[in-house]
């Protein structure tokens, strides 16, 4: 292991991008910069970005974090790239230009097709290979849906003359001047279309959801040689040593490399993965099975519970109730709220992710008097995310239980993302589960996954043991509710979440 070089890593999220400088091999952050870009959002339930907003905010904020650290590029050992995962891109090889905008992982236009799909009984051979359900959070049905509807791409997509990627690898595409054109293990385990046991596109699942294999990338482990950036761009040719979808970039950032460990992360949404280790565990309540990451060739599995709606229901107090100015206010609020007010709200905004996948069904608040007030909602809103919480973690508990390579209990919950800097939060978080929640001294934990990465392949960043005993704690919640309170509440939310269902159980 060396020890020079600082070490780059871009956060290309849902809402913004990020990039941050890095010193290894311990990684303490440098220099960060981060742009918004716009949402659009063409008809009801449908979500696009602009990929060239991508590509602009990459450029800007990768060149605006070695100006703020001072270094040129040439100081740089290596790039890291941690992505918004499943949303789509598909591009013309020729010239680079996308042909539509990017489809965003939220967006919902499939869900038509995606019910046909399932009443057709192909959900069981689709989970066995890919480990997903058929839903339209996933990559597949948004790429037919782009070759279908945009004149001339599907004879395009046939012929050879597009590619498709989610969106580490348009950028990777863009950054290397049009000369990779790959992604990593977990990136193509989002798609519907990559055996996770085989690893390797699955022509059956190529032919079920009509995606031409001629638009494809190379599939490569997370740490490895992915090409260098053009000279031009940033300075100098920078290494491109890592990409991970960014919920498993989090998942490395927070070292859980060993079975048993879990992390949450709370942005927009949640996402939490529990490490499985060698073997894949098949849920038995709807969680996803994909893979963590991917070393050597060698595969590590997680299940995983994707939540839509977390620090999306902290916005609508903000700008749909205007309850509160800055999110940051949310806590202090829902902290005036008295403890007989307890208010429900199933945030189902987009309908209801794991362990429900209900895209039919709405939000609701349950609970209302004359009394209720501004507190109550704050409360309600951020008691909702503990509530998510436990309904995937207990769904993870059941699932490796069963699972023959459970070696014991899932012991704490480390947690990261803008919504755990909420105190409020992660200790109802700590009281609703009846665990510890730890929140780890560097919160970036996406961008310090994706740098791992690059400073793994460089050299300069020890094995995963040696990271893993670096990992730094900031603040522990422990809980503290009476159990009968807890068992109270939690009754409460499972009610609301059955009055909220579609078609209510
Ligand atoms: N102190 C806070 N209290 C409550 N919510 C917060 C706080 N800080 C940030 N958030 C919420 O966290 C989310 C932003 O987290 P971030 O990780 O940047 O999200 P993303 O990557 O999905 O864009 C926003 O939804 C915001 O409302
Ligand atoms: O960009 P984030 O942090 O909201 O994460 C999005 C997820 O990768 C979607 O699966």
């Amino acid at each position: 292991m060396t020890t020079q070089g600082a070490i780059l890593a871009l956060d290309q999220g849902t809402t913004s991008t990020r990039a941050i400088l890095f010193r290894p091999p311990a990684l303490e952050p440098l220099a960060v910069a981060q742009e918004e870009f716009p949402q659009h959002y063409p008809a009801p339930g449908w979500v696009e970005h602009d990929a060239e907003d991508l590509w602009r905010t990459a450029l800007s904020t990768l060149r605006g974090a070695l100006a703020k650290a001072g270094l040129a590029a040439g100081a740089v050992a290596a790039l890291g790239i941690a992505n918004q995962r499943e949303t789509v891109v598909i591009w013309d090889r020729a010239t680079g230009r996308p042909i539509h905008n990017a489809i965003v992982w939220q967006d919902r236009r499939t869900a038509r097709a995606c019910a046909e799909l399932r009443r057709g009984g192909h959900a069981g051979a689709v989970a066995a290979s890919t480990g997903l359900l058929i839903d339209p959070y996933f990559s597949a049905t948004k790429i037919a849906w782009l070759l279908d509807h945009v004149e001339g791409a599907r004879a395009a997509a046939e012929a050879g003359r597009l590619a498709f990627g989610t969106v580490d690898s348009f950028l990777l595409w863009r950054l290397t001047g049009g000369r990779v054109h790959a992604t990593d293990a977990t990136n193509a385990a989002r798609t519907l279309l990559y055996d996770i046991h085989a690893g390797r596109w699955d022509p059956a699942m190529l032919d079920l959801f009509r995606v031409p294999a001629a638009l494809l990338p190379e599939v490569r482990d997370c740490a490895t040689e992915f090409g260098h950036t053009e000279p031009g761009l940033l300075g100098a040719a920078i290494p491109i040593r890592g990409i991970a979808g960014d919920q498993q970039a989090a998942t490395i950032g927070q070292a859980c490399f060993t079975p048993g460990m879990v992390k949450s992360t709370y942005g927009t949404g949640c996402f939490a993965l529990l490490n499985t280790g060698a073997e894949p565990v098949r849920s038995g309540h709807r969680l996803l099975t994909t893979i963590a990451y991917q070393f050597h060739g060698r595969r590590a599995y997680a299940l995983e519970g994707a939540i839509f709606v977390a620090g999306a229901a902290v916005q609508w107090l903000r700008d749909g109730l205007g309850l509160i100015r800055a999110a940051a206010e949310s806590g202090e609020l829902a902290a005036r709220s008295e403890a007989a007010r307890r208010l429900y709200m199933v945030p189902a905004f987009v309908g209801l992710g794991a362990p429900h996948w209900d895209a039919e069904a709405r939000g609701a608040v349950f609970g209302l008097t004359r009394d209720s007030g501004p507190a109550d909602f704050a409360r309600a809103a951020l008691e909702s995310i503990g509530y998510q919480t436990r309904d995937l973690i207990e769904a993870m508990h059941a699932d490796w239980a069963a699972s023959q390579t459970a070696p014991g209990e899932i012991p704490v919950l480390r947690v990261d993302g803008g919504l755990a800097a909420s105190d409020w939060t992660m200790q109802f978080l700590a009281d609703v589960l009846d665990a510890p929640v730890d929140r780890p001294a560097v919160q970036e934990t996406t961008a310090l996954g994706a740098a791992y990465l690059a400073g793994l392949q460089s050299g300069l960043c020890p094995e995963p043991e040696g990271f893993a005993a670096g990992w730094r704690l900031e603040r522990r919640f422990t809980p503290d509710m009476p159990a009968r309170a807890r068992a109270a509440a939690y009754a409460g939310w499972k009610d609301a979440v059955r009055r909220t269902l579609s078609s209510p159980g």
